[in-house]
């Protein structure tokens, strides 16, 4: 199949349509500065042939995106004993929302909302991680180039977290949280606060198209299963409460952040990752979700 021609349509298609839709997510302050009218869109196979259109090498805040990373590394740290503390259910409701940790008795409805990522966090402390370098060496690794934090950004966070601090106190009412609030949030917000651009991040996900293996060393990042159940979740929930919208649109498991980044995967095919910045009311990029439908429908490549 001939990406490269297909990513250059569907980027010379949504051009023209940039900054008509959407707005930038201003609740993170160092995110509401960010310039709308960006479009980017890469892709790597499977087999390691890479296709990339428009802003595709501009990074940007990774965001929610982190928490498959931070997903992966708690499979492999923590393993079974994670889903002792996170369900694996849509939550249909806003990626920010406290109203099912109260009658849930503080298990998040799964690890891709703020809730299940913070518990995640907290598995990820309490096996031994190592915060200020664990995932960064990992997706380094995975993308085969060096990855850093943006500081201001997770500066920004912490001084405005104000619901996230609410989530992360109340799971520890409930006895679910096992670290203090303020270290397991400043874990959070240097995953959320990673800034990767498109290229890298269809790069670094390859291991989610390669039943669990390295996109370049071929070693298990995690077993077979594990990828399996992470695309899955990403098909359920990535989308937060538009995760039913986006299987009947597009038909792939993604993973929204609220940067504007959307990562894909088309299980043993090709990872994807689309960034455009401007949001929906539900904090998913406009643009980006165009895309893949566009994608889909051309490739043919929805998993249904
Ligand atoms: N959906 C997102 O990308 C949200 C992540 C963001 N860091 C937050 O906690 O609010």
């Amino acid at each position: 199949m001939d990406y490269q021609s297909t990513l250059d349509e569907i980027c010379a298609e949504l051009k023209p349509k940039l900054g008509m839709e959407g707005a930038v997510a201003n609740y993170i302050p160092a995110l509401a500065r960010i310039e709308p009218c960006q479009f980017g869109i890469a892709l790597r196979t499977r087999n390691g042939e890479e296709a990339w259109a428009g802003d595709a090498t501009t990074p940007f805040s990774i965001q929610s995106i982190s928490k498959v990373f931070s997903l992966t590394l708690a499979m492999r740290l923590v393993g079974e004993q994670l889903w002792e503390r996170i369900d694996r259910e849509p939550s249909g409701n806003p990626f920010n929302s406290l109203m099912q940790l109260e009658s849930e008795q503080g298990i998040p409805r799964n690890p891709f909302i703020n809730a299940g990522a913070i518990a995640v966090a907290d598995r990820l402390i309490s096996s031994g991680y190592a915060p200020k370098t664990e995932m960064l060496d990992m997706v380094s690794s995975l993308c085969d180039e060096p990855i850093e934090v943006d500081r201001e950004v997770a500066a920004s966070e912490a001084a405005t977290g104000f619901r996230n601090e609410a989530m992360a106190s109340f799971i520890k009412s409930f006895g679910k949280l096992d670290n203090d609030v303020a270290t397991v949030l400043d874990l959070y917000y240097r995953q959320c606060a990673i800034r990767m651009n498109a290229l890298q991040l269809a790069r670094a996900t390859g291991y989610l198209c390669r039943d669990g293996a390295h996109p370049y060393s071929g070693i298990q990042v995690i077993s077979d299963r594990q990828a399996r159940r992470i695309n899955a979740l990403m098909l359920t929930c990535g989308t937060y409460d538009a995760a039913g919208e986006f299987a009947f649109r597009i038909g792939i498991p993604c993973k929204s952040g609220v940067g504007g980044g959307i990562i894909a995967v088309v299980p043993d095919t090709l990872s994807l990752c689309v960034w455009s910045p401007a949001l929906d009311e539900n904090h998913n990029s406009v643009l980006g979700q165009e895309a893949l439908e566009l994608f889909a429908n051309r490739t043919g490549l929805s998993i249904f």
